[in-house]
């Protein structure tokens, strides 16, 4: 399969490095990752070890593939989905956090899947990407219902042996991970604290909230997806990841622009939307918005 990965950062060179050993990939990044992949080839190490040799691009125009993967941070996804129409690719699926598939729809219709990753992905240096943590790849239509291309592509994914299933409940999945996320990143990040502080009080309280907030929402947008699943799914992940830091910590610390719009953001706009009240979850996002905008990080038509 001819595989592109648009956003050749962490996530995207571990899992474009791993299928790199079984398909023909093309990982679309900046340099200088993208030049020492070039000169030396891509080195993965940690729960994963290999040394690979995609090809590899700084330059978006003219893709063509099979499929492409979208594992830009979600803030880039508008101009990802712009670059991805303007080539030849016939399926993309998104391994982004955060509800994005939305924006990459708009552009590029109904080729897009939806897709989970929980793999941990860390970029060490330009040419090496560290697996933090080994997990599962979810992907499957955005509207439900099972697949042969959702089948295709997981098969893909596993012949290249990364864990990963075709889910005919995708919606519902996305939502879980959102509420996972609505409740861990904002207030690690926050805190300061890596995930497992918020195996109890009082970071769980304010967690546990803002993932009860993202499951009524889920519900009013349709998705099946209880209080009690949001804050099971939320404690499963704190358990199993408790000495991580979360990419909004991550990016916190390292002074980078955060994810919350498609995060806290958009669980409180769709909260807005369906007349469901979403306090906590608006008051995260306005205090990640407040340490944003203290260091100019906020795009100039952010409110
Ligand atoms: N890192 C992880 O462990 C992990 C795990 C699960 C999900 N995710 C999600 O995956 C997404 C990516 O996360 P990441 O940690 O890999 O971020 P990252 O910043 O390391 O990678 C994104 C890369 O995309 C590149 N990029 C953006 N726009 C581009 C463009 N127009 N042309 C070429 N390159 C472009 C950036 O330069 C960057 O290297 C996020 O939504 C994140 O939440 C990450
Ligand atoms: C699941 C998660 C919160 C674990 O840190 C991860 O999606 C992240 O860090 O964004």
């Amino acid at each position: 399969m001819d595989i592109v990965v648009f956003g050749a950062g962490a996530l995207g060179s571990l899992v474009g490095g791993a299928l790199a050993g079984k398909h023909a990939v093309t990982l679309v990044g900046r340099d200088p990752h993208v030049a020492r992949i070039r000169e030396d080839g891509l080195r993965i190490s940690g729960e994963l070890d290999a040394l690979v040799h995609p090809e590899a691009t700084t330059d978006p125009a003219g893709l063509v593939a099979d499929l492409a993967l979208v594992t830009v941070k979600a803030y880039d996804t508008a101009e990802a989905a712009e670059a991805l129409a303007d080539g030849d690719v016939d399926l993309v699926c998104s391994l982004q956090n955060g509800l994005t598939e939305g924006t990459l729809r708009e552009r590029l219709g109904d080729r897009v899947l939806a897709g989970t990753a929980t793999y941990g992905a860390e970029l060490v240096d330009p040419g090496h990407v560290r697996c933090t943590g080994l997990g599962r790849i979810h992907v499957g239509e955005l509207d439900d219902g099972g697949s042969d291309r959702a089948e295709r592509v997981a098969a893909a994914f596993r012949a290249a042996e990364l864990d990963c299933e075709a889910d005919p409940a995708m919606a519902r999945r996305r939502w879980e991970k959102l509420a996972v996320n609505a409740g861990i990143n904002a207030v690690t990040a926050l805190a300061g604290v890596e995930n497992g502080a918020l195996a109890g009080p009082p970071g769980a309280r304010t967690a546990e909230r803002a993932a009860r907030e993202t499951a009524r929402v889920a519900r009013a947008e349709g998705v099946d997806l209880t209080d009690d699943d949001a804050v099971t799914a939320l404690r499963d992940v704190v358990d199993e990841t408790a000495a991580n830091r979360s990419s909004m910590y991550q990016d916190v610390r390292a002074g980078r622009r955060t994810e919350v719009e498609a995060i806290n953001g958009a669980v409180v706009d769709l909260g807005r939307a369906n007349a469901v009240a979403t306090p906590t979850n608006g008051t995260l996002a306005e205090l990640v918005r407040t340490w944003e905008a203290a260091r100019d990080l906020r795009p100039p038509d952010a409110d």
